[in-house]
């Protein structure tokens, strides 16, 4: 995937780091101390810039790259003239860089066991990054409930934190600021890990894009460079249908809200048409509560059959509100057996209900989703309903929450949109990103099927379905966290007006192709 020049939305596991490291090494003009040098020298800079009044720095140094990196910022910091100790753990490798940075680092060295750091200074975190392996312990583990009270700067990641999946193995820092390298890493975006490295800084250490390039990453950072140009805007000869038909799939009498949230804000995000898919029985309640929604009778699948033939809907929702049971199964099934191809039906968002009921049915979805031109699939699972489709997925310990939506998304032929505070989108060819803007304001009952709703509609709208997951969630997040205190899932479909108005002036200076 392109994406513009200076976005740097890559996410490289520490495996794909290390590649990306050797690959510089062998392209040169850097070798392997060169890249330590500047990796320290930009964690100096951010102490530096940051804390110019710290009455003294303690650089804590583990035996691997990591440390070699807290030797170059030791040295540096000296240099400059601030007060620095050098505490460490482990003694590099004989011919590695560390022992190179070691070496250059005339300071004096005390054992980490002795560790102790006076109120107002500041600790260097150098002890484990890429290269943890196992829970700290020991002297680890004390220092970092020594730091508790003090600003930390980590280097690479607050040691602790795994950076293939954001989980903190045993204890770890909890950092004011991270520097790191070149790419972010899963663990500064997935929680816990996210918590712990505070604000994240990527710094430039000679490693260039057409390296990372060659590694071939799979996983983003969810920010809109990376499906903006993408973005629907209408053109100016637009109509209405032409903008994109939903039609969102009510429930019963007594459970009609969450269809109407998810209209509601699939009209906002841009579908020319919404139409409400009542039961007979809701028909008045709902004709009740809607205006420039229209709203139309289904109760079996002929009637979305009918649907379908007759007002060529482009996009649909099933599952708020809707009620578990065989209903469900075979509306989402009729859907997906219609074509994509030549004005047929774009995708289907399925969400809530519509994905328990499938608990013990995935293999029938995914080989529905799985036809050659079989309308796009987006299910949006909470942790609950992700466990309900794939328990063993979800049960296996080894596999981040990363991991666990790309096996997800590669079993169910579906894009999967694994919502949480770090919700992370994956599709069935392996793309991935997390996403890091929401807040909990988002955390409201009926904010699922506003979000359902977004992805709706710029499936309608003609996006491909990865980045029209991507992108709802983007816009979903940015509206709650802007809102604040006081959100309801009520409140989102306005809300998203002001996030969208700048991402259509922002896709207007997109160059085109
Ligand atoms: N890649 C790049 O582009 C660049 C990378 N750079 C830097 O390199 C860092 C990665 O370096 P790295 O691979 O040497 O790993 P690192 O984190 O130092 O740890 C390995 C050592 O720690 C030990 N150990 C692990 N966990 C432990 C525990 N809980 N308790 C005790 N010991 C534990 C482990 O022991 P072992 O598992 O082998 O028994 C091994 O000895 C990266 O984060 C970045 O800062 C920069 O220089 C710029 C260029
Ligand atoms: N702590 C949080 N921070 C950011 N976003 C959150 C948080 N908790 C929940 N969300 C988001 O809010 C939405 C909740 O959806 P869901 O769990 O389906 O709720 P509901 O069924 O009530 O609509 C999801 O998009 C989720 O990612
Ligand atoms: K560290």
């Amino acid at each position: 995937m392109g994406l513009p020049a200076g976005a740097n939305l890559e996410i490289l596991s520490p495996a794909e780091m290390a590649e990306a490291d050797r690959l510089a090494i062998a392209a040169g003009p850097l070798d392997g101390y060169g890249l330590m040098q500047r990796a320290g020298e930009a964690v100096a800079a951010v102490v530096l810039a940051r804390y110019p009044a710290a009455s003294r720095v303690h650089v804590l140094c583990g035996p691997g790259n990591n440390g070699g990196d807290g030797y170059v910022v030791a040295r540096v910091l000296a240099e400059a003239g601030v007060s620095v100790a050098v505490w460490a753990e482990g003694e590099p490798r004989a011919g590695s860089d560390a022992a190179i940075a070691l070496a250059r680092c005339r300071l004096e060295r005390r054992p980490l066991e002795a560790f102790i750091a006076e109120p107002g200074s500041l600790v260097v975190d150098a002890l484990y990054g890429a290269g943890l392996s196992r829970a700290l312990s020991g002297d680890a583990a004390r220092a970092v409930e020594i730091a508790a009270g003090l600003s930390v700067v980590a280097v690479d990641l607050p040691s602790g934190v795994s950076g293939e999946s954001g989980e903190i193995l045993g204890t770890a820092f909890c950092a004011a600021a991270t520097v790191t390298f070149a790419r972010k890493k899963p663990g500064h975006l997935l929680l816990p890990g996210r918590e712990h490295c505070g604000e994240v800084m990527l710094a430039d250490i000679g490693i260039r894009n057409e390296v990372i390039e060659q590694v071939a990453a799979r996983t983003f950072e969810n920010e809109p460079e990376l499906w903006l140009s993408n973005f629907p805007t209408p053109a100016v000869d637009t109509h209405k249908y032409k903008r994109g038909h939903v039609s969102v799939f009510s429930g019963g009498p007594s459970a009609t809200g969450a269809a109407r949230l998810s209209a509601l804000a699939a009209a906002r995000s841009g579908a020319g048409a919404v139409t409400v898919l009542s039961p007979a029985n809701a028909m008045q309640v709902n004709a009740a509560h809607l205006t420039s929604i229209m709203l139309r009778k289904a109760d079996t699948v002929e009637d979305v059959q009918e649907v379908i033939g007759d007002r060529r809907p482009s996009a649909f929702v099933l599952g708020p509100g809707f009620g578990i049971g065989d209903k469900a199964r075979d509306f989402a099934l009729a859907v997906l057996a219609r074509k994509r191809q030549d004005g047929g039906v774009e995708g289907l968002v399925l969400d809530a209900d519509g994905i328990t009921s499938f608990r013990n049915t995935v293999s029938t979805l995914s080989e529905a989703a799985g036809r050659p031109d079989a309308p796009a699939l987006i299910i949006t699972p909470h942790e609950g309903e992700f466990g309900r489709l794939f328990p063993d997925i979800l049960g296996d310990k080894k596999l981040s929450k990363l991991a666990k939506a790309r096996a997800a998304a590669a079993r169910a032929n579906a894009v999967i949109v694994y919502k949480g505070a770090d919700t992370v989108i994956a599709a069935p060819d392996s793309r991935a990103a997390i996403n890091a803007n929401g807040a909990p304001w988002l955390a409201t009952a009926g904010s699922g099927d506003v979000l359902s709703g977004i992805s709706a509609a710029l499936l309608a709208q003609g996006m491909q379905a990865f980045e029209s997951a991507c992108a709802a969630v983007w816009i979903h997040a940015e509206a709650g966290r802007r809102f604040g205190p006081g959100l309801t899932a009520e409140d989102l479909p306005l809300a998203l007006v002001a996030v969208l108005r700048e991402l259509v002036e922002a896709r207007q200076k997109v160059p085109i192709g």
